[in-house]
């Protein structure tokens, strides 16, 4: 059983073992039933007022454990069902968080969305619950051939060989029942991913009046995805047509050759009677069993595709750890490109020491981002070599890398929480080392006004941009990794607090910076002991801010341009 399964029954064996328990006697009570109609019938037939008095003793017995059992089933049934899907999402959740930036990017987030909602539900209908409604249904379908065994063996043998009717329907449809629960699983996803993407872009949608077309798009994709559903209805109705009408088929044999031996004189009235009501422990199952199992196979097929989506890629998490930065950061002929042919960077040099100030400048679309990206590991499909401390980047964990760099880009991300919590990211600092952080990224004066405990709202849409971006600095500045990189970090701030909060980190001690800035202004320049200015894809000067004017040439004319603009 693979690991994801298994957690359907960690820490929850017991619940697991009384719910099939009390199952077990919920159907010999069943079945105890056909003997009391039995007694029942057959005390009718005789004179025998004492007998008549014994059985009804026995009826009210059995009405009082039947109704312990039952109760007792609820209860351990809905403990494990609940223990099961906890713990099932919990282990999905923790392995989607243990997932590295680069292949997390790789799917949309629709899929995971679609997959913590629908899919889930799925699961905990067609395959949890199934597991323990197809144990049912053995139990029953078994205990009622046994005593039909018991009452008339001959009787018992025409009911089996006609009930492989409705279980050959179900073994012919199921495939065709597996490929349509897949197709409305992968329509979900794609209708998840698109409304998750309208509302996001809501006020794009009304800036640029662009309703009806959205509108449209949203019916394609609505009418795929009932579609795909209705399908998926239509077969499993099919499925269960055919299923109950040849269960009609195997009722109306069974009456029939039972009425024939009551009249031969081969079995009595009484035993007919037990007969019928034990047909209906054995062809309850025989109709259920067919569409549970095809339903549990197509959910299995789900949980196959929650793994591959949420667990970590083979190789992902072998990997050398580091703990510190000692000396430097090296790239060495390193090309990278997106799409085969086209170079986005182009045999990049170069060497960033330990507490060394960096800043990347250059064209839109030249490659910084992609620079820096490659640093924290997003990609690894580069050639040349990337080292920190002389260890090639592709045999570091992601988790050293995380622990090496703080990003603050210029889009950020703020959670619906208080402002602390959006620093602290929901973890334990010490109030001193909060409060130096707030200093150091300009949010004191939004503190003093709103209070830590001041709520965000859904990706901070209570605050401004340049108060988001604060708080991501604030946020970056309170890891203390060793190496800050900011990518376009400053841009929501008026330059004034852009230039203040690039001084402040200017002034940190022992902290690497490498920066990335389009803002060609000479103080904040100076900031830095490295300008590396980048042209398509390609490093063509490295140097200080006097260095590189002297020079004259692509950051000069950078500079030109951007003083004269
Ligand atoms: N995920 C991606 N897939 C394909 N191409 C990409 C991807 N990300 C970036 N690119 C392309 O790579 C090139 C470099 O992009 P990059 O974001 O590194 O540039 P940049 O210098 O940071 O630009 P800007 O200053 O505008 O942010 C661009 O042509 C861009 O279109």
């Amino acid at each position: 059983m693979g690991s994801y399964k298994k957690q359907f029954y960690v820490k929850n064996r017991l619940n697991f073992i009384l719910t099939i328990l009390t199952c077990v006697f919920a159907t010999a009570l069943n079945i105890a039933t056909a003997f009391i109609l039995k007694l029942l019938m057959d005390v009718t037939t005789g004179d025998s007022l004492k007998d008549l008095e014994k059985i009804i003793i026995c009826s009210i017995l059995y009405i009082a454990v039947a109704v312990l059992v039952l109760l007792l089933k609820r209860h351990y049934y809905n403990n494990y069902m609940k223990h099961a899907m906890v713990r099932f999402k919990n282990y999905a959740f923790s392995k989607l968080l243990g997932k590295s930036i680069n292949s997390f990017d790789r799917q949309v987030t629709g899929k995971y969305i679609s997959i913590f909602t629908n899919d889930m539900a799925s699961i905990e209908t067609n395959y949890v619950e199934a597991n323990l409604k197809i144990t049912t249904q053995i139990l029953s379908f078994l205990g009622g051939l046994a005593a039909m065994a018991y009452l008339n063996w001959l009787l018992m043998l025409c009911v089996l060989v006609i009930s492989m009717l409705p279980i050959l329907v179900s073994l012919v449809f199921g495939k065709s029942m597996e490929e349509k629960v897949r197709i409305a699983s992968a329509r979900n996803e794609g209708f998840v991913s698109m409304v998750k993407d309208i509302l996001t872009g809501f006020s794009v949608v009304k800036s640029f009046r662009a309703e009806k077309e959205i509108l449209g798009l949203y019916k394609e994709q609505n009418i795929e995805v009932e579609t795909a559903k209705n399908n998926k209805r239509r077969t499993s109705d099919f499925i269960n047509i055919l299923s109950s009408s040849s269960s009609m088929v195997v009722e109306f044999t069974t009456f029939g050759l039972g009425a024939y031996l009551a009249i031969k004189h081969i079995i009595t009235a009484g035993t007919v009677i037990a007969f019928i009501q034990l047909l209906n422990y054995v062809l309850g199952p025989v109709g259920t069993l067919g569409p549970l199992f095809t339903e549990r196979k197509a959910a299995k097929s789900l949980i196959d595709k929650i793994e591959n989506a949420t667990d970590t890629i083979e190789g992902e998490g072998a990997a050398d750890e580091k703990e510190s930065f000692e000396n430097s950061i090296s790239f060495q002929n390193v090309t990278f490109s997106y799409e085969k042919e086209q170079k986005v960077l182009n045999s990049i040099n170069l060497t960033i020491d330990k507490g060394e100030s960096c800043v990347i400048v250059g064209a839109s679309g030249s490659g910084k981002s992609t620079l820096v990206n490659l640093l924290l590991g997003y990609h690894n499909d580069y050639e040349g070599e990337i080292c920190i401390d002389g260890k090639n980047l592709k045999c570091l964990a992601n988790s050293s890398l995380y622990n090496l760099f703080s990003v603050i880009q210029q889009n950020v991300f703020i959670f619906d929480g208080t402002i602390k919590d959006n620093i602290t990211m929901y973890k334990f600092f010490e109030p001193t080392a909060v409060a130096e952080v707030i200093e150091k990224s300009g949010l004191e004066k939004l503190i003093m006004e709103k209070g830590e405990d001041y709520k965000c709202g859904e990706n901070g849409s209570f605050l401004s941009g340049g108060e988001k971006q604060r708080i991501s600095i604030a946020r970056s500045l309170l890891r203390k990794t060793p190496i800050l990189i900011m990518d376009e970090a400053t841009s929501a701030l008026d330059l004034k607090t852009a230039w203040l909060v690039e001084e402040e980190i200017s002034r940190l001690k022992d902290l690497t910076r490498i920066v990335i800035s389009h803002r060609m202004d000479e103080g904040n320049l100076r900031l830095y002991d490295k300008i590396i200015a980048l042209n398509n894809g390609q490093i063509t000067e490295i140097g200080d801010f006097d260095q590189l004017m002297e020079k004259k040439g692509y950051f000069y004319s950078l500079f030109q341009v951007a003083k004269s603009a």
